[in-house]
């Protein structure tokens, strides 16, 4: 009905542009990621991060993905530096996955996948009052994607997973209040940059993506976790795994990927 999408056969990525024109755009995102063909840019700094006095307060199942959101009504974490002219507001943080064993990240390095990828939504509140506002323009977001590729346990991620059976149905919400998601960072910060879009609907192309080359490794035990996660409410008689929720890559349209070293 109306404007909804999902990641099926009925709804997914390939139809959304029905409904969402703007889907065959020239800065959509995720894309396939070339190394040799970024151009290495020594004028952009180092990525600089400030979450310590981060407040997360809930984790939620919107039915797309398990989302973390933070309180940012204020500048007290931000991401800054990089390709940024000024800090955005940390707003959430979500993951995409696949299923068992295959696939699952939005952005591919040469054609090849992760297990999963870990996108932080940040916010110009220097020059928009509004996360809204900040999202249809086009220097509104930055998103810093991680990608967490399947081995040995992660010592903190269990955080996450341990509460993901509280909010297994479309439109649980739990309180999650202290999390710092400085715990989930690679050990480098090095990263590649280009300007894209939302990965869903509405796609609009206000993101600049700050995409680090290390991935983090997570156990298949904990990304199984995220797959007893329903796309389903309680309500609703028909229980579909969360699984299977990225985007394909998509045209680079001329755009050119900057690499920070
Ligand atoms: C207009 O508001 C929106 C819409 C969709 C998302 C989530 C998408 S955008 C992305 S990158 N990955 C995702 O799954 C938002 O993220 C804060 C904000
Ligand atoms: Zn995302």
């Amino acid at each position: 009905t109306g404007n909804h999408w999902g990641y099926g056969k009925e709804d997914g990525p390939y139809l959304w542009h029905t409904n969402y024109p703007i889907a065959k755009g020239n800065r959509q995102s995720p894309i396939d990621i070339l190394p040799h063909e970024a151009l290495h840019d020594p004028s952009l700094g180092p990525i600089i991060l400030k979450y310590d006095r981060c407040t997360s307060s809930n984790i939620t199942n919107n039915g797309h993905s398990v989302v973390v959101e933070f309180d940012d009504s204020d500048d007290r974490s931000v991401i800054q530096g990089g390709p940024l002219d000024n800090p955005y507001r940390l707003k959430q943080f979500h993951f995409h996955w696949g299923g068992k064993g295959c696939c699952g990240s939005e952005h591919t390095v040469e054609g090849n996948s992760y297990a999963s990828e870990l996108h932080l939504v940040h916010w110009n509140g220097v020059k928009y009052k509004t996360f809204g506002e900040a999202s249809t323009a086009p220097d509104g977001l930055a998103v810093l994607g991680i990608f967490l590729e399947a081995g040995d346990d992660h010592r903190w991620l269990h955080m996450i997973t341990d509460a993901l059976y509280m909010v297994k149905f479309k439109g649980s919400v739990t309180n999650f209040k202290g999390f710092n998601p400085k715990c989930l960072l690679p050990s480098s910060l090095h990263y590649w940059t280009y300007l894209g879009s939302l990965t869903t609907p509405p796609l609009h192309e206000s993101v600049a993506w700050i995409v680090l080359k290390e991935p983090i490794v997570v156990s298949e035990k904990q990304l199984s976790k995220f797959r007893m996660l329903l796309f389903t409410g309680e309500e609703e008689d028909q229980r579909i795994r969360m699984e299977n929720n990225f985007r394909p890559p998509q045209p680079l349209q001329g755009r050119k990927v900057r690499s920070s070293n």
